[in-house]
């Protein structure tokens, strides 16, 4: 690919495992490919798509605990799948669900899912997505309908799939995991996982057995309501994507719509907390 691009490097100071949260709002405003580094991201964008006011929508993730400061430059040619081949290590959960590109080997593991992430959010790499693997492994999955909101590469609706989940659907907000999500369902041979690109207001009369989403805690606490009105009587609600610290104020959100909470997995400050109405 040869196009003019902005190369921004974030630092996040002090180092904290915050990069995935700054890449999923770097996705949100247009950023692609992601690079994590020891000290933050590497993300890069079209001259022509990049504003200031992108910038100040990154300033607002500064919180106590860490602040972001960036640098940039202009380069001309960026060759994407050599970043993520430079970068990209497979990963195992549980010694049964393995995540990785299509140029590595094939493992010998139970659930076997080949992602190119390429700018998707999703290797299974972070904490959330791994403990999110773990809630779908070690829970009954099959014959049940999932939905899997903030879907990013498709790793936790492919899983879903594979776990023997029926009808899948998934949604992301992002054009670009939209797209993305596509092409690693059809490289994953699994049965049709509907995609569509956009967030809750998508959400109609259709309902759900489960529902999935690793975001972000604001995302989660604003469309929280909307999840729920399209779980089923009983059905379970999966969520990822803040730290332990925000556990009450997701609980309490949660609880006032009739859900009662069940267990939360914990990792790296991370957690993934199980709700059922
Ligand atoms: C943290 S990533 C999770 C990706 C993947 N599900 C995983 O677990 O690895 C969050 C994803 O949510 C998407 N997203 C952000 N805001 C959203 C919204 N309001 N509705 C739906 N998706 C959203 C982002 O584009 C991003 O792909």
């Amino acid at each position: 690919m040869a196009s003019n691009y902005l190369e921004f490097q974030f630092k996040i100071h002090p180092p904290v495992p915050a990069s995935e949260i700054l890449i999923a709002e770097l996705g949100s405003l247009g950023f692609e490919s992601f690079v994590e580094n020891e000290d933050g991201v590497t993300a890069y964008i079209l001259k022509e798509e990049f504003n200031e006011n992108m910038l100040t929508e990154v300033r607002i993730l500064d919180s106590d605990e860490f602040k972001i400061s960036y640098s940039s430059s202009e380069i001309q040619q960026v060759n994407w799948n050599e970043e993520w081949e430079k970068n990209f290590q497979p990963i195992v959960v549980d010694d049964i669900c393995s995540v990785r590109a299509p140029f590595h080997p094939k493992p010998e593991t139970e659930f076997d899912i080949v992602i190119e992430p390429k700018m998707s959010f999703g290797t299974g790499h972070h904490a959330t997505t791994h403990m999110m693997i773990q809630f779908i492994l070690k829970n009954e999955w099959k014959g049940k309908s999932v939905l899997d909101m903030g879907c990013g590469t498709g790793v936790l609706a492919i899983l879903s799939s594979q776990k023997g989940a029926n009808p899948v659907e998934a949604i992301d907000i992002d054009n670009w995991c939209y797209l993305n999500s596509l092409e690693n369902i059809e490289r994953n041979n699994v049965p049709e996982i509907s995609v569509k690109e956009g967030g809750a207001e998508l959400l109609g009369e259709k309902k759900y057995d489960v529902i999935i989403a690793n975001i972000n805690r604001n995302i989660l606490l604003n469309d929280m309501q909307k999840y729920v009105s399209v779980l089923q009587p009983d059905g379970d609600l999966y969520l990822s994507g803040f730290y332990k610290e925000d556990i009450p104020i997701i609980q309490e959100a949660c609880e006032k719509l009739g859900l009662k909470f069940q267990e939360n997995l914990e990792k790296d400050k991370w957690v993934a907390v199980k709700f059922s109405l």
